[in-house]
């Protein structure tokens, strides 16, 4: 059975563009038809173009190799670019004064354009002009299409295994295709297809991870040698991964000739998409410790393991470079006194380059772009959570105080389309999490299984006779005797809603209504999943309840005949969707302040009703989550997760909608209050 039978052109751009080119420079066709010869690249389109030939003419085997090879120039195009944009990076002046601000700013400009000129000249042969491939062949790239026509090659050859990792790639970039998801499904299905097949093979690679969470295995079972290995590995993979955000920072380029012409405004974006690839690098991919980010985690769990196996020079250069994160932190700065005493006080004790590097960067980038808000007029959310701005301390306070004066806070999110783009990548790294609070609770899904980010699921939260218990509230508050009944849904005429807060609840107990206990439970089931929110998301930051609602959707029965619509539209739970900006406002009417949303499901005796999360244009499903008792999803609840959920066909689908906040000037007091009244009970 071939997924393809036929193996037609099936999507995207057509690659004959490309040939088209070809056929007017047969200079270059003999190029792509040569082998390649050591620091000779061929133009990838050519490449493209010779192997959809193939591909059409059911060459398979030569389709295969064409494709490989296409695939193979435009990664070593894309290395050559980001070499020489970190090259040229690296020569980007640090000002030195006030007064020399607005040069900072306008001579990096002028100055990349001749560097990258000169770069690219030196590394591309043929001339970097042979590889500027149609626009229509670069977005087919991006979008992995070769990976389309592989997959169907590989299959042909029946080499399973090659064809099931291209579709996969292919897949990962194009979740909505559902021919490929069929196909996907079909490998699945097949004997002979191993599970490990299914890879990415263009993302960031996937043993960062594992070298991460090796790294800190072999710690917790004090096999330090081991440890500091694994950990240098990952720390040094980070760093990379972090310079490969930033090269993508500057792309993709709508026209590449516009690349040596990059205008300050362009730049002054750039600069604020590196931010958000320190956010990326040093706080969200994880935590490898409790309360630490990515980076300093790491330099701390080195310089423990290196004192371990006796290296105090490299244990101390690990604690140095800890402090440029956390310069008060008075454990380490009690360990660096002690590596001082124990090298003795002439030794030279420094962090390393590449972490001095790194933080002055960022900090040196974040004054620029805090410079252009001041003085052009820019807006900038600032990505960087407090802890990493702990770094820009003291200069940080004195400029924030006075910028935001200034402009009352009137700061924007950043609109650059590429910039979830460039960072997105990054979410795979090692996402080893603090530990979960309560036994027998399972990681379901993370965020990269739900091709997302801050995105998560667990199973096991609920018990089976909890979901019951809280069934029967749910019920017996529907049939109280004040009238709390269902009403239509304010999201779908063919729905009713009930919605339940736990203040009602306690209400409702006292009168003897519903039972304390059920109360109760609701109570203790919102606390549970807010701890494992906490735990899970934000290690050592506090996490209030915003509100609590066990909402129950019930499906009209004989109104559901041709329905299209949803049972909750698709939507942020912080900002206001705008899929045509590609943006999201956060402003009221929104809840501006909610950070964290969790829904803890009770039942799955019902018809449709799945949660699905989308990108910001609200019609491409990225993850889809079914409801179940016991189930509770969470997600970060801003621009980067719009939910929906699938219209309830039939039956009644209840589920404890949980909001959480930051900010202690908007926690909810009910739920405070409700325990101290349910704990007496
Ligand atoms: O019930 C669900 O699965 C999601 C509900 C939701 O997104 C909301 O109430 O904001
Ligand atoms: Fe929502």
């Amino acid at each position: 059975m071939a997924p393809h039978a036929g193996g037609g052109k099936r999507s995207g751009t057509d690659p004959q563009e490309g040939a088209q080119r070809m056929d007017r420079q047969p200079v270059l066709l003999a190029a792509a038809a040569a082998a390649t010869s050591p620091g000779r690249l061929v133009p990838f389109d050519l490449l493209y173009a010779d192997g959809v030939r193939a591909y059409l003419a059911r060459d398979w085997a030569r389709a295969a190799e064409l494709l490989q090879r296409a695939l193979h120039s435009y990664a070593g195009l894309r290395a050559a670019r980001r070499a020489c944009r970190a090259a040229c990076a690296r020569e980007e002046p640090f000002p030195g004064g006030p007064g020399r601000w607005e040069a900072a700013l306008l001579g990096p400009v002028l100055q990349r354009a001749g560097c990258l000129q000169r770069c690219l000249g030196r590394r591309l042969r043929p001339a970097p002009s042979a590889h500027r491939a149609s626009r229509a062949v670069r977005r087919d790239f991006e979008r992995r299409e070769p990976y389309n026509y592989l997959q169907v090659a590989f299959f042909q050859l029946k080499k399973l295994d090659q064809a099931v990792s291209a579709a996969h790639t292919f897949f990962v970039a194009n979740p909505q295709h559902l021919q490929m998801r069929e196909d996907i499904e079909k490998y699945r299905r097949m004997s002979g297809v191993k599970a490990d097949s299914f890879q990415d093979l263009e993302a960031t690679p996937h043993w960062v991870r594992t070298l991460c969470r090796t790294g800190v295995q072999h710690y917790d079972a004090d096999e330090y040698l081991q440890a500091v290995a694994r950990l240098e590995e990952s720390l040094s993979e980070a760093l990379s991964a972090l310079e490969e955000c930033r090269a993508l920072c500057e792309g993709p380029w709508e026209d590449e000739d516009e690349e040596e012409k990059m205008q300050p405004a362009h730049y002054i974006q750039v600069l604020k998409c590196r931010q958000q690839c320190v956010l990326e690098i040093a706080t969200k991919p994880g935590r490898i410790s409790a309360t630490e980010d990515f980076i300093p985690s790491h330099l701390d769990l080195l310089q423990f393991a290196y004192s371990q196996v006796g290296n105090q020079t490299l244990a101390a250069e690990c604690a140095a470079s800890y402090l440029l994160f956390y310069p008060t932190d008075e454990p380490m700065l009690e360990k660096m006194k002690q590596y001082r005493t124990e090298l003795g006080e002439d030794a030279a004790v420094t962090a390393r380059q590449s972490i001095q590097h790194y933080v002055q960067r960022s900090l040196m980038e974040k004054k620029l772009i805090y410079y252009a808000v001041e003085h052009l007029g820019e807006t900038f959310n600032d990505p960087v959570s407090d802890s990493i701005i702990l770094i820009f301390l003291p200069w940080f306070h004195q400029l924030v105080t006075i910028t935001v004066v200034r402009i009352h806070f009137s700061w924007v999110l950043v609109s650059v389309g590429f910039l979830s783009k460039a960072c997105s990548c990054l979410s795979v790294l090692c996402f080893s999490t603090g530990p979960l609070p309560f036994e027998g609770i399972a990681v379901t899904m993370d965020s990269q299984q739900m091709n997302g980010s801050q995105r998560v699921v667990f199973d096991r939260v609920l018990t089976e006779s909890e979901c019951k218990d809280l069934l029967r509230l749910t019920k017996a508050a529907g049939e109280a005797a004040d009238g709390y009944r269902a009403r239509r849904s304010p999201h779908t005429p063919h729905e009713r809603f009930e919605g339940l807060t736990v203040l009602k609840a306690m209400q409702l107990a006292q009168n003897g209504d519903v039972e304390w206990r059920d109360a109760k439970l609701l109570l203790q089931a919102s606390e549970k999943s807010r701890q494992i929110i906490e735990s899970y998301f934000t290690p050592g930051k506090k996490l209030h309840f915003s509100f609590t609602h066990l909402v129950c959707r019930t499906a009209i029965d004989g109104e559901q005949e041709g329905r299209l619509d949803l049972s909750h539209p698709v939507h942020a739970d912080n900002c206001l969707l705008d899929p045509e900006g590609q943006e999201c406002w956060k402003e009221p009417p929104a809840y501006v302040y909610r950070d964290y949303s969790g829904i803890l499901y009770l039942n799955d005796d019902f018809q449709g009703g799945g949660l699905f999360f989308t990108e910001m244009d609200t019609v491409t499903v990225t993850a889809e989550v079914h409801p179940k008792c016991g189930r509770l999803v969470a997600f970060s609840s801003g621009k980067e997760n719009p939910h929906g959920v699938w219209a309830v066909g039939r039956g009644r689908r209840c589920a404890i909608a949980l909001w959480y906040t930051h900010s202690q000037e908007h926690a909810e007091q009910v739920n405070g209050h409700a325990e101290q009244t349910l704990t007496s009970k």
